[in-house]
């Protein structure tokens, strides 16, 4: 049995959608201000366990009900004994919020409409705007934020940093940088896009009980935006395997990767295929290559296959008596060059469960089928960075202002399942359902990680065939270790210290650190 704490922080939310479980609470009896009582005083209380020693603090109250939770902090934090000052400086107020600023006043606590005035606070608290913000900030109130960030003072952000876009986590004018953020309630999705990295800092969701049939009455089963954890990593990690079982059982992946340019490719998704476990691995590269792979993965079968003049596989040669649907799964791509177009148009044409990376991208984006792959038998994967993407859909709105609609209309355009890489990769199926990785390392921003992706992920999903894991899960797991090892390497070796190579070793690692041995 999956915890309510767990299973609500799998979810993630749009404002609107966040709006709409609020609507029902309060339709169904919990009053405003009692709920506006209870979140505050998780946030109080989690600020005196964290800042006790830090005695002056400040308070940026905004018009809406952001105001009006960091109004009741306020007045919290002003009873446990600290110095509070309150920077209020809109000539409109919503009723409630209103009324806890004219109480806050009542009890002494200073308020300004000048934000010099709390230049001498240790820390501050940042309500001014949560997921009602609809317009960019201008004028005094930008201004103020951008006084505030200069300061570089240690400043804690309610639900969002004030500034952010709920959803596209775009900066609307300007934005708070914050240290730590409290998100309220249920993910929002913002915190999980490009442009928001940078401004929430470290990132925490504030449980207020929300009953989790409002949850699911909004956010529904499809359509939904899953945020990826360890738990539901983990609950596939590692495959589970039968006691009686052989080889062939446990998963037969066909890697078709490298060129006598880019050798090193086919060898990073080879050692990341390794470390999934998967029970028999072929892999297909230029005859020239056959000796140098041999020689680094001596358990895999290498298939040397013709070549172009270019170094590029030519034609695939299969061993005797083997044709591609002797695999459980294809993937297809690092360091191929783009000439290598007919093995892309044939693993395409074949009836296994398929991915597709790098250059096999880049040729299918130059053949113009896109449309084709919702014919295929089997799943498709396609996992591209950026760059790959805009290549591949280049009708899809940008894919660096909100990559979550990017991916999802990118799904639904093509039928296949689309890993788009990232900060926080987003994946989304062609039923419109998303899952967001929500931690990773910039230590992975280096040639060749995606290679090893791509081995990793081929070889979970050559041995859940026979497993009964749905492919998004698989994928998701994949992402989800791949980070992982990412984060592990970089806290023993430094972000600088994580080559590709490198982070093959830190797969198996990951499942030990996580009790998983
Ligand atoms: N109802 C409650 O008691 C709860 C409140 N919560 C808090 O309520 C927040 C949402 O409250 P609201 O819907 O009132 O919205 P916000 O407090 O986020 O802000 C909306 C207010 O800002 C104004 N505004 C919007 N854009 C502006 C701009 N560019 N320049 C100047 N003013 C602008 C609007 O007119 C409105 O008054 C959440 O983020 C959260 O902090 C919930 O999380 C928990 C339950
Ligand atoms: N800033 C970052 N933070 C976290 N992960 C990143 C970052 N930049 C890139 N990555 C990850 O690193 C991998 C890079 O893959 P890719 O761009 O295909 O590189 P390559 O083709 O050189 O292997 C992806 O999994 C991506 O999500
Ligand atoms: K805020």
């Amino acid at each position: 049995m999956v915890d309510r704490l767990e299973q609500i922080s799998q979810i993630i939310v749009t404002a609107q959608q966040m709006r709409d479980i609020e609507a029902r609470i309060f339709a169904a009896g919990m009053p405003v201000a009692a709920l506006m009582e209870k979140v505050a005083g998780l946030i109080s209380r989690k600020i005196q366990v964290l800042y006790s020693n830090l005695p002056r603090v400040g308070i940026l109250a905004g018009p809406g009900h952001n105001g009006g939770d960091a109004l009741v902090v306020a007045r919290e934090l002003h009873f446990c004994g600290y110095d509070v000052k309150i920077y209020s400086s809109f000539s409109k107020l919503k009723e409630l919020t209103w009324q806890h600023l004219q109480y806050a006043q009542s009890l002494g606590i200073p308020c300004y409409e000048s934000i010099e005035e709390l230049s001498d606070c240790d820390f501050l608290i940042d309500g001014l705007f949560g997921f009602g913000l609809e317009r960019r900030l201008q004028g005094a109130i930008a201004k103020t934020i951008n006084q505030v960030n200069s300061w570089s003072k240690l400043v804690i952000s309610i639900d969002l940093p004030s500034g952010l876009h709920t959803d596209t986590g775009e900066v609307l004018g300007t934005a708070i940088r914050a240290t730590q953020t409290f998100c309220l309630g249920l993910w929002k999705l913002g915190l999980f896009q490009d442009d928001a990295l940078e401004y929430i800092g470290k990132a925490e969701l504030i449980d207020f009980d929300i009953p989790l049939a409002d949850v699911q009455a909004v956010v529904g089963d499809v359509n939904r935006i899953h945020r990826i954890t360890q738990t539901t990593a983990l609950s596939t990690l590692p495959l589970p395997r039968p006691a009686v079982t052989h080889k062939y059982k446990e998963g037969h992946l066909l890697l078709i990767c490298g060129s006598r340019r880019y050798s090193g490719g086919a060898i990073l998704t080879g050692l990341g295929a390794r470390v999934s476990g998967v029970g028999m691995l072929s892999i297909a590269v230029p005859e020239s290559l056959k000796p140098l792979l041999v020689a680094q993965l001596p358990e895999a079968l290498i298939i040397g296959c013709p070549e172009t003049q270019t170094g590029a596989i030519a034609s695939l040669q299969l061993p005797k008596n083997t044709d591609l649907s002797s695999f459980d799964a294809i993937a297809c791509g690092p360091g191929l060059t783009g000439d290598s177009t007919p093995i892309i148009q044939q693993v395409l044409e074949s009836d296994r469960s398929l991915i597709l990376d790098a250059d096999a991208l880049n040729i299918l984006a130059q053949m113009a089928t896109i449309p084709t792959l919702q014919k295929r038998q089997a799943v498709t994967i396609l996992t591209p960075h950026a760059g790959e993407f805009k290549r591949l859909f280049p009708d899809v709105s940008d894919a660096m202002k909100d990559r979550v609609r990017a991916v999802r209309e990118a799904a639904l355009h093509c039928g296949a399942i689309v890993l788009l890489k990232g900060a926080r990769t987003a994946i989304a199926n062609s039923q419109n359902s998303v899952w967001i990785n929500p931690e990773s390392t910039p230590a992975l921003a280096r040639g060749g990680s995606g290679d090893v992706l791509t081995g990793v992920l081929g070889g979970l999903l050559a041995q859940a065939k026979s497993k009964h894991i749905s492919v998004e899960q698989i994928v998701a797991t994949a992402a989800w270790w791949h980070s992982q090892a990412g984060i592990l390497a970089a806290e023993e070796r430094t972000e600088l210290g994580v080559d590709a190579f490198t982070l093959t070793n830190y797969f198996i690692p990951v499942l030990a650190s996580v009790g998983k041995n």
